[in-house]
């Protein structure tokens, strides 16, 4: 299929396209480089330009004849989208209805979309599923909810087809180490812990150990970005015109962020000092998917499953590229 992979220059979406190219589909990438990276899109591949242009987009959609489009680009920080949640509301809503409006004059109407598990809030019962109640607690859950909204609302009047793909936390790293997770500032747990590992930070520091979780710190369920990107796949394959599907995609494990730091230690062999300071606003305590939904409807189930596993292809990353794509 003739895919154009919107946000393909970030985390989750290299990662994505890798997987697409080898299977034998065409692929585009666009993004505005924002927060991605040239460096890690296929040689010619890469097409600048924003989700809130929809002449640019249509004129690519129709000259590489696009059939499918994978939507990966938006803001993804829980704690940035409370401190600035018109940068979310302006990027992951209003950009991206203009995407789907290029879209809809343009004729293409397969779509999957990277949702959240940040779409649930805090839920009361464990392991979420699909039908557990949607409240979020932070701008960016709002955001993402409004467009799977969207997307239900296009696939019934329009007969777009869509899915929404509910990620825990994205982790890890393609096993051969050429890509890997890459942001700056980074934020998110696993980097900033093998960060610390490398030398590059004296310490971690922990965001609360005052929640209602065993040893008091936040637990999430944190999932392979090579198995986030064979579910892409999968459900891209599943679409039909109408279509609507909206899957958890996660190991169903929890970790604490003490376990994760456990296990980075084990995994480097660094002792990694940690220091504990005030919870993140927006952060719920704990977050673990059930994924069976996805089983059932697109065959899929996580490769790796074990944290130690997806942490030692981190940190492969890690060690060989210690200033990212700079490196
Ligand atoms: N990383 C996670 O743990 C996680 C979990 C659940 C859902 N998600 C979702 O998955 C998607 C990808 O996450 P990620 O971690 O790879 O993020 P990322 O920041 O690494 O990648 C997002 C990409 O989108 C691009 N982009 C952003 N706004 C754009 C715009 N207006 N026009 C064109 N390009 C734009 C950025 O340059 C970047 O390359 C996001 O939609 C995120 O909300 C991520
Ligand atoms: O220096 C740090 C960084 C993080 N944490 C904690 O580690 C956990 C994980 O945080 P992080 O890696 O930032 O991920 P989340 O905030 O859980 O969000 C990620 O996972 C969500 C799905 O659960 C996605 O929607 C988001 O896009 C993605 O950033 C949270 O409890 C944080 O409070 C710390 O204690 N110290």
């Amino acid at each position: 299929m003739k895919i154009l992979v919107i946000g393909g220059a970030g985390y989750v979406g290299s990662h994505t396209v890798r997987q697409l190219v080898r299977a034998g589909h065409e692929v585009w990438v666009y993004d505005n480089l924002s927060r991605g990276h040239a460096a890690s899109v296929p040689e010619g591949k890469l097409i600048e330009g924003e989700i809130s242009d929809r002449a640019h987009l249509e004129a690519i959609f129709a000259k590489h004849r696009i059939e499918a489009v994978m939507h990966f680009a938006a803001f993804a920080l829980v704690g940035e989208s409370v401190a600035h949640p018109a940068m979310y509301y302006q990027n992951n809503v209003t950009a991206t209805l203009d995407l789907l409006e290029a879209m809809r004059s343009a004729g293409v109407w397969r779509i999957v979309f990277s949702s959240t598990t940040a779409t649930y809030g805090q839920p009361e019962k464990f392991p979420i599923a699909e039908t557990t109640p949607q409240l979020p607690i932070n701008p960016y859950g709002f955001t993402k909810l409004v467009i799977e909204h969207a997307l239900t609302d296009y696939a019934k009047a329009y007969g777009f087809g869509c899915a929404a793909l509910r990620y825990f936390n994205a982790a890890g790293a393609s096993p051969d180490g050429d890509i890997g997770e890459d942001h700056d500032p980074e934020s998110h747990l696993i980097p900033i812990v093998l960060q610390t590992a490398l030398g590059q930070r004296a310490r971690i520091g922990i965001f609360g150990d005052d929640y209602a979780t065993p040893d008091g710190t936040c637990i999430r369920d944190y999932i392979h970005v090579d198995d986030l990107a064979d579910a892409h796949q999968r459900a891209l394959s599943h679409l039909e015109p109408g279509t609507n599907i909206q899957v958890n995609l996660g190991t169903g494990r929890g970790q604490s962020v003490l376990d994760i730091v456990e296990a980075c230690r084990k995994i480097t062999g660094h002792p990694i000092p940690v220091t504990l300071e005030p919870r993140r606003p927006g952060d719920p305590a704990e977050l673990i998917a059930d994924s069976s939904l996805a089983h059932r409807l697109l065959g899929w189930s996580p490769k790796y499953l074990e944290i130690e596993e997806i942490v030692d292809t981190a940190w492969k990353w890690h060690q060989s590229h210690p200033r990212g794509y700079a490196s």
